[in-house]
């Protein structure tokens, strides 16, 4: 009689329990939602239990090639053929300033990982013919679509490695994109200042095509990196395991079908401007004072160039034809241009020491939380010739707080913008395309950079889905069975 009155009160106080848990999660639901992060992330957005991940089929939006014939031409040619490109000696220095400062706010990040700084490529390693100005195929031309504060004015070989805003020379091989523990505030405010100042994502229906690729090809070399990150990762700290982060690939990349989506189209783009310069790559020359491996860099140019593989199956990636159009063309393509290169503000002005304004504490909060109005400002300035404005993408790359993650983000953004060059710069009359050494090391480690991402989307993908995805669906349909229970139709 006794164990049966305690069992019932148990009982009671276990109903008591539940109805106060229950009411809790009605207020929360009702006033201000879940909070975010936590499981119960779905709950106040539309209830989706039903619908199932997009998965990557058909043509890959704004290209003329499917997944499917990309994923086999990457297998098949292109992967391949890069792997073996961009080990060679011409294709694996890459001249690069290193150490200049952030124009725009204090330099505050860092990586968690010591090996996250580049390291020094010895002077008698990098190729003698790199120290000669003239080189058959490469000239010192501006990029419209860059600013030129990579090329070296002439200086063609400094050694130094610790010459702070000197060029010098990296090898790549050396020194792979991979985690670095590069995290937190710092890293996404370069992302968010990319996105807000130069890449905004429009929205899809009411902008052209033209509007559209900043974003698209940013996002594309986001998508890129991170899964580079993935795959690479530091797993355990204090045994220095490393391998693949598939809950990192699933979250950054694979769940979102955008993210994909610009991973491929970034590829078709820069494949396009490759192949678009065939000619020219096969006249270039590739010499580094190693007949054998010159040789072989040819070659495998050549089969890159000239694959019948890839000319039958996937003829114009990317139909840059297509674009700039209409009488409003021409304008649209330098708005787009100052786009790319909208991020560096330089200020010839009278006297006003603007980068050291930039980089105190205070503005740089004020400049964080007022890019609009700042930008306002700037544009009113300028209209009455109080300063120039000109922006550079890669001066963004000098506030990436670690050495390796702006050797790289230089070295892309570099190859992105050598890729608009050759699409969207030389198909006047009388234009001929000329292409800095640089920029074309630059253009083909992008290349194989996307390949490989690509490649690691293509395999991983379907079984690091079916794990993440099932756990993810697990965890939506507990939310949607609670959202039932409590009788909500909030969202839905
Ligand atoms: C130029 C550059 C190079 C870097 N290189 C490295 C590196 O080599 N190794 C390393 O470990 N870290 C590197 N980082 C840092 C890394 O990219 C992330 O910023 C960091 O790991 C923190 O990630 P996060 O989860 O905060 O999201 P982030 O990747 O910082 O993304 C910030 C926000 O951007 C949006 N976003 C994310 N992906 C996309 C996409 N594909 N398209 C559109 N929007 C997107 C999301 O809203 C996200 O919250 C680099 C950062 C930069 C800016």
């Amino acid at each position: 009689m006794g164990e049966k009155n305690s069992s019932g009160r148990w009982k009671r106080i276990g109903w008591l329990f539940g109805a106060v848990v229950a009411v809790g999660v009605a207020i929360v639901l009702g006033v201000g939602g879940w909070p975010s992060g936590s499981l119960f992330d779905g709950v106040n957005k539309p209830c989706s239990c039903s619908q199932g991940e997009r998965k990557s089929s058909g043509v890959v939006e704004g290209c003329c090639c499917n997944y499917e014939t990309v994923d086999h031409l990457n297998e098949e040619v292109l992967h391949p053929a890069l792997q073996e490109l961009v080990k060679t000696s011409f294709f694996r220095h890459f001249k690069v300033k290193l150490w200049c400062n952030c124009p725009f706010w204090p330099d505050d990040g860092m990586c968690a990982l010591e090996d996250c700084s580049v390291c020094d490529c010895p002077e008698k390693e990098f190729p003698e013919s790199f120290r000669k100005p003239n080189h058959k195929g490469w000239v010192e031309v501006d990029n419209p679509w860059t600013n030129d504060d990579e090329t070296d004015n002439g200086a063609y070989f400094l050694p130094h490695f610790s010459q702070s805003s000197e060029m010098t020379y990296v090898n790549l091989q050396l020194n792979p994109e991979r985690y670095t523990g590069y995290t937190g505030p710092s890293a996404r405010r370069i992302w968010v200042a990319v996105y807000t100042e130069n890449c905004p994502k429009y929205p899809s229906e009411e902008f052209c095509q033209e509007k559209k690729i900043l974003y698209k090809l940013i996002s594309g070399l986001h998508s890129s990196i991170s899964v580079h990150i993935a795959v690479d990762y530091l797993l355990d700290k204090a045994t220095n395991l490393w391998g693949q982060n598939m809950t990192l690939m699933y979250d950054r990349v694979l769940k979102h079908p955008d993210r994909i989506s610009n991973l491929y189209f970034t590829f078709l783009f820069v494949l396009r401007a490759v192949t678009k310069a065939a000619d020219y790559f096969e006249q270039a020359e590739y010499g580094t004072g190693n007949p054998a491996e010159d040789l072989k860099t040819q070659s495998l140019i050549r089969q890159l160039m000239f694959s019948s593989e890839l000319r039958a199956a996937c003829p114009i990636p990317f139909d840059e034809a297509k674009l700039w159009k209409g009488h409003s063309g021409p304008e649209l393509k330098l708005e787009v241009q100052k786009q790319f290169r909208n991020i560096r503000f330089l200020f010839p002005t009278r006297g006003v020491d603007y980068q050291l304004f930039l980089l105190s504490p205070t503005a740089t909060s004020f400049l964080h939380h007022h890019l609009q109005l700042i930008g306002l400002i700037y544009a009113v300035l300028n209209l009455f010739s109080l300063c120039n404005i000109t922006l550079h993408c890669s001066a963004l790359m000098d506030c990436v707080g670690c050495e390796k993650c702006r050797l790289w983000g230089k070295l892309q953004v570099l190859g992105l913008g050598t890729a608009l060059k050759i699409l969207f710069s030389v198909d006047g009359p009388g234009q001929t395309l000329q292409l800095q050494r640089n920029e074309v090391i630059a253009l083909m480690n992008l290349l194989n950079r996307l390949s490989e991402s690509v490649k690691t989307v293509h395999e991983m993908g379907p079984s690091t889905e079916s794990i993440m995805g099932g756990q993810h669906q697990t965890q939506n349909r507990q939310v949607c069975r609670l959202h039932k229970m409590l009788g909500g139709s909030r969202g839905s």
